[in-house]
């Protein structure tokens, strides 16, 4: 028998889409003739199960070989193979997916046999035309008394279909490959698709002598038969050379999506190593790819491992991806699931937790940020630590804290440092007053902030270098000045004239005489209009052009510095005056260059006076 004939497709001229639009990625071919190949197999395994296919059913494997000098490729399975008929059926109607119809015809019969059906993606086995100039088929179904049946196309609409010789059940699909795709025939180049594509599907697939997959990777067992060696070690073979993760989630859910799957919690050296490791998306263990975007929340993309859906639609566009019910359902499921497995920490090992505080503190309040839900879950275990290195829920500091911090308005004022070691004698400062100050100094933390004040009834933060100590948190008791108010304007003046700087506002305050003699204090609200601004946010300020810098420089009415200003005269009074206010920017961090070499020397001098 020979035939041959036309194909009839649905739209004109295919050919060249797939070639050029429809996959960018020719490599993808080998995926899609893999997965067709495993589909058969996987048909055939079924078929003996319900007791449909009473043959031998043989070594159940694909092969994938390559020879240079024909420059063909040549994809092998066991499967059920096909009739001529069906060929025509199957291949030459584009659009018909005999995997449908093969759910379609078993479904009510075991649920697993549809399972193990790859479903529908992309355009399979047309792809094979994005790399071959030429297609043969060589296959025998396991129907009993078939005959084998050869079918051979150039990728136009003709084909040539023909009875031939072939002892063996299963398909063979032989590639002719086109001049410009000779990379396809090398070795390495096809291995490499395969560790890609095909490392993890459910039959073994042999390539140059070896077979390639683990058939069943570990997302697809129990999570009660797994160690926590097995899921490190499956870690490092998504990702060698990683550090081990820090805990992981397994995924197990069947309705309303279809979703398997290992989310890693990464230890991360660095932001490079979060750009490398990406989350992995497959599709009944064929690999898809690793952009997860819209799949999972964009805070989620932190995490690691791989992610196992037939629900996800593949080879379509991101619009749809994102308006997908599905996607947006996984979306929640995944959110959902990673709270529960960190308030399950928080509460069985809230000293590991507290451990791992500074790997996942980000990511926690990354997600905080950017989801509500996650931020009513995450409220309960996000972690606040002081400059002592001690943790606290939200909720637990506040009640520590308010009894003591408490304003006069009855705003509860949470202080923090954005650098200790910086704003070291401000921290000081609190501390001796029985205040507790917070570490905040991650890079969302100024967000985190704003969340909290929002979201928290009369709470307010404040960091310890944004006002004097007495006006940090301000209490209805005042310390009464020695200085007359005389006295205080001409120390005003002295001090405003010294510093001779339009940025510091000078203004005189009764402070403890313990206090230092000059503090010098950005408002918290102007540093955040600063931040704001830094950021490229804050809606229309910008307008307003570049904000000054304004800090306000307390002189302590009450310490011995001041008195002894008010008793100089002239330079020695200014000299005197400038070197306390030096002294503050000291404490600030803010004296540099010329500034700091006149301190100095001015210090010399100083030290020399009788
Ligand atoms: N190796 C094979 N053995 C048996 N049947 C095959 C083989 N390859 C393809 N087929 C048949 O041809 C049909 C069409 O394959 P094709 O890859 O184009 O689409 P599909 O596998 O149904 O869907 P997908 O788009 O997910 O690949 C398959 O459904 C299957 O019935």
């Amino acid at each position: 028998m020979q035939e041959t004939g036309s194909i009839s497709i649905h739209t004109e001229n295919i050919f060249p889409i797939i070639k050029k639009f429809l996959y960018s990625d020719h490599e993808i071919f080998l995926r899609e003739l893999v997965s067709n190949a495993v589909d058969a197999t996987q048909k055939l395994k079924s078929l003996a199960q319900l007791g449909e296919y009473q043959g031998e059913a043989g070594e159940l494997k694909v092969t994938v070989s390559v020879d240079k000098e024909k420059r063909t490729i040549t994809i092998s399975d066991r499967g059920i193979g096909m009739t001529a008929e069906e060929i025509k059926k199957y291949i030459n109607q584009i659009a018909f997916s005999g995997a449908t119809e093969f759910v379609e015809k078993y479904k009510d019969k075991d649920a697993s046999a549809k399972d193990q059906i790859i479903g529908q993606f992309g355009l399979g086995f047309y792809s094979a035309f994005m790399v071959a100039k030429e297609v043969e088929i060589f296959s025998k179904s396991y129907k009993a008394g078939s005959e084998a049946a050869r079918w051979i196309c150039d990728g136009s609409t003709e084909f040539t279909l023909e009875t031939t010789d072939k002892p063996e059940r299963g398909t063979d699909v032989v590639l002719h490959v086109a001049e410009d795709s000779d990379e396809f025939l090398e070795t390495p180049r096809l291995r490499g698709i395969l560790d890609k594509y095909c490392k993890f599907l459910p039959i073994p697939i042999e390539f140059d002598g070896e077979v390639i997959n683990q058939t069943q990777p570990l997302w697809t067992k129990q999570p009660a038969d797994l160690k926590d060696e097995d899921y490190v070690q499956f870690y490092q073979t998504l990702y060698p050379f990683s550090e081990p993760p820090l805990f992981w989630i397994h995924l197990n859910v069947d309705y309303p999506f279809n979703l398997t799957g290992i989310l890693y919690f990464p230890k991360v050296k660095d932001e490079l190593q979060l750009q490398r490791n990406k989350i992995q998306l497959y599709s009944r263990q064929v690999f898809i790819t690793d952009e997860v975007k819209d799949v999972v929340p964009e805070f989620l993309m932190l995490l690691h491992g791989v992610l196992d859906s037939p629900d996800i639609p593949l080879n379509v566009s991101r619009s749809f991806l994102q308006a997908d019910a599905n996607v947006r359902k996984i979306n929640q499921y995944v959110t959902k699931k990673v709270a529960d497995k960190l308030a399950e920490i928080f509460r069985k090992d809230r000293a590991g937790y507290e451990q791992k505080w500074s790997d996942i503190g980000l990511f926690v309040k990354y997600g905080m940020l950017s989801d509500e839900k996650f931020y009513d879950r995450a409220k309960d275990f996000a972690l606040l630590q002081n400059v002592d290195g001690k943790f606290s829920t939200i909720n637990e500091y506040r009640e520590l804290v308010q009894a003591n911090q408490q304003d006069k308005n009855g705003q509860t004022v949470l202080l923090y440092t954005t650098d200790p070691e910086a704003q070291h004698a401000y921290v000081v400062a609190a501390q001796d007053r029985g205040y507790d100050v917070l570490k905040l100094d991650g890079p969302l933390d100024a967000h985190f902030i704003g969340q909290l004040e929002q979201k928290l009834e009369k709470t307010t933060f404040k960091r310890v270098d944004s006002e004097t100590i007495s006006k940090l948190i301000e209490k209805d008791e005042t310390t009464e000045s020695v200085l007359s108010d005389e006295e205080k304007t001409k120390l005003q003046e002295l001090f405003a004239q010294a510093i001779s700087n339009p940025a510091m506002q000078v203004q005189v305050e009764a402070l403890s005489p313990q206090d230092a003699p000059v503090i010098i204090t950005l408002p918290e609200f102007m540093r955040r209009m600063k931040d704001m601004q830094r950021v490229g946010g804050g809606g229309g300020m910008a307008m307003f052009g570049s904000l000054p810098d304004s800090y306000t420089v307390s002189v302590n009415a009450n310490s011995a510095v001041a008195q002894r200003v008010l008793k100089l005269e002239g330079d020695a009074a200014a000299k005197l005056a400038k070197q306390a206010f030096d002294l503050a920017l000291l404490a600030q961090g803010m004296l540099k260059g010329e500034a700091l070499t006149q301190f100095v020397k001015r210090s010399a001098e100083l030290l020399a006076a009788e």
